[in-house]
């Protein structure tokens, strides 16, 4: 898809950077750069190893970054800055209305002392107003979609195994109807035919008209559910790519999402060496050169993300896509 193409953006994220201020003056570099865009009724999906900023990403977009945290950069919903907009717009109109979230540790978002049934329901009659018999019947509904089943509904968190409380916090997402839905690992603890099932009905939701920025080490789900991936590496986005395009042929562009890949047990099964750097003290170049086989002088500096958001990369070594050489 071309930038002429593209449908207008729900959610447009300029040069969003994240930096943590440690005690000893220390700076975490947690997210660097980091531009991307989002239309209603697509599906992107962000992916990298463990640390490399995609929580940290979210937190910033949702206002929930704790306070020593300093964000540079835009994150436009619909034309209002998230960054900018302050604590109470956001609690009182973003969170819950413009943009629902489906949390990485479900069970800590959940109060303990009421049952799923009464989150659902309070939910509901905060978000959109409906009371009695009305709110009843869509927490009910919600709870359906997101394959709760109906007779734990009157149960307790501490009730819940975490595939449970995964998908409680999923119905509970999916309540108010909100335009954008965040999920953080959605499918953390459910076993292979419940993750397909949670992530068909994300993307039955996608189909329906919302954005959906999903953050998953799963690539199988991401595969199933995204039409465009995101790949991070160290705080920053390395390659943006069309799904169809990063999942089957031509395939990935930067070497760090070949290796991610390579890495599937269903793939090569070829982990990739090394470990990531810390984010509080990154190389000066390519945070990836280290790890990388085609690494040479000219990573010595930091690559800029280039090309149409459906195959852009960061990367001087980047495997190029022309016919004759769509393996190189
Ligand atoms: N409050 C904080 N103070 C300092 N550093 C933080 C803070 N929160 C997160 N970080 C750091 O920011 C980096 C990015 O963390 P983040 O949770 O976004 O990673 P992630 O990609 O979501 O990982 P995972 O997949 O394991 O959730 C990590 O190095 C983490 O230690």
């Amino acid at each position: 898809m071309t930038a002429e193409t593209s449908p207008p953006a729900q959610l447009s994220v300029r040069n969003l950077s994240v930096r943590f201020r440690m005690r000893g003056g220390r700076t975490v570099a947690a997210v660097t750069d980091v531009s991307f865009d989002l239309a209603a009724g697509e599906c992107l999906a962000l992916v990298g190893e463990s640390g490399c900023g995609k929580s940290v990403l979210t937190s910033a977009l949702l206002g929930l970054l704790p306070g020593n945290a300093r964000t540079r950069g835009a994150a436009l919903l619909d034309g209002l800055d998230l960054l900018t907009a302050g604590e109470t717009a956001l609690a009182r109109t973003v969170r819950g209305r413009r943009i629902a979230l489906i949390p990485q540790s479900p069970a800590a978002h959940l109060t303990p002392v009421r049952t799923v049934r009464s989150h659902l329901e309070e939910t509901v009659r905060e978000l959109t107003g409906k009371r009695g018999d009305e709110a009843r019947v869509a927490a009910e509904r919600a709870a359906e979609r997101a394959a709760f089943p109906a007779d734990h509904l009157d149960h307790h968190p501490h009730e819940l195994s975490g595939g449970l409380a995964q998908r409680a916090a999923t119905a509970l997402a999916l309540v108010g109807d909100a335009p954008l839905l965040i999920a953080d690992e959605p499918t953390t603890g459910l076993d292979r035919d419940l993750v397909d099932r949670t992530v068909d009905e994300l993307r039955r939701h996608v189909d329906g008209g919302h954005g959906l920025l999903v953050i998953t080490h799963d690539l199988a789900a991401a595969e199933r559910v995204a039409d465009r991936v995101a790949v991070m590496y160290a705080g920053r986005v390395v390659e943006l790519a069309d799904a169809d395009d990063f999942f089957g042929t031509p395939g990935p562009r930067h070497p760090y999402a070949r290796g991610l890949l390579d890495a599937l047990p269903e793939r090569a099964f070829t982990p990739i060496p090394g470990m990531p750097p810390e984010l509080d003290a990154l190389p000066d170049g390519c945070a990836f050169a280290p790890r990388c086989p085609r690494a040479d002088a000219a990573c010595a500096t930091v690559p800029a993300l280039t090309g149409a958001p459906g195959r852009a990369v960061a990367c001087h070594h980047a495997h190029t896509h022309t016919p004759e050489t769509a393996d190189a």
